[in-house]
């Protein structure tokens, strides 16, 4: 850290001015599959190469991946402490330069309560499982009406504004879902290769 001619503690390594110990939020929101926690690791990454002291976060509840580290969906992981609350982590996580928390909604509760006092909001989107479009919503496939429900592929989706209201899956009308989930070369590939349209001017190739 040096000072400038305000005073105001600037850090070299760092994109914006520090002033005093108050640090900065950056917060990433995004309906599940939509790249959150990809996100968070590369920000992580990019912050350790810029010599930042990096504690990592996991919710202990989340064990689908791994015990001991964030993952994503594809199974990019990172090591990581894993708690239920913070506060049993608090004092130690003050000796850290960057504290990146995955899974920040079991840890704060309503996420939203965050975005005021961010001071940089992110909102990613993932691919609808039902049309290919743009999908900012998360949809349950289960009946579970708990509030917490751990999974990933096995019991959510993410869909556009139209598929959040289309037949539920398991029903006998249902559209097909597109497993985005299981690595293209160890699907069965039956079917023709098919070209969806997801969005004006993109085409992308898909098997059907
Ligand atoms: N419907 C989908 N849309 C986009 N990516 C998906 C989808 N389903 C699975 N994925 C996979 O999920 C990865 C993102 O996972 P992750 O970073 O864990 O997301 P999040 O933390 O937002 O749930 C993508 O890179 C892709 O491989
Ligand atoms: C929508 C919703 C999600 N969850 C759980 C399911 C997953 O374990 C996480 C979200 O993980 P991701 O990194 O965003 O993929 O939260 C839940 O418990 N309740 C819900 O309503």
């Amino acid at each position: 850290m040096s000072e400038n001619t305000y005073n105001c503690k600037f850090d070299q390594r760092s994109d914006c001015n520090v002033k005093g110990q108050s640090g900065h939020i950056e917060l990433i929101i995004g309906p599940m599959f939509s790249g959150k926690t990809t996100e968070l690791i590369r920000r992580l990454k990019r912050y350790r190469v810029a010599q930042y002291g990096c504690l990592i976060v996991k919710y202990a509840g989340d064990t689908r991946y791994t015990d001991n580290g964030v993952a994503t969906h594809d199974r990019q992981t990172l090591p990581a402490i894993s708690t239920k609350t913070l506060a049993p982590i608090f004092s130690d996580a003050l000796t850290y330069d960057v504290i990146g928390i995955d899974e920040g909604q079991f840890a704060f509760g309503d996420i939203l309560n965050l975005v005021p006092v961010a001071e940089n909001v992110t909102k990613l989107s993932a691919i609808c499982a039902i049309c290919y479009q743009s999908a900012a919503f998360t949809r349950r496939k289960t009946k579970e009406n708990e509030v917490e429900v751990i999974g990933g592929g096995d019991k959510y989706v993410a869909v556009c504004r139209t598929c959040f209201a289309a037949p539920i899956p398991g029903s006998p009308d249902r559209l097909p879902l597109r497993d985005f989930n299981t690595p293209v070369d160890s699907k069965k590939l039956v079917g023709k290769k098919t070209r969806r349209r997801i969005s004006e001017g993109t085409w992308m190739s898909s098997l059907a």
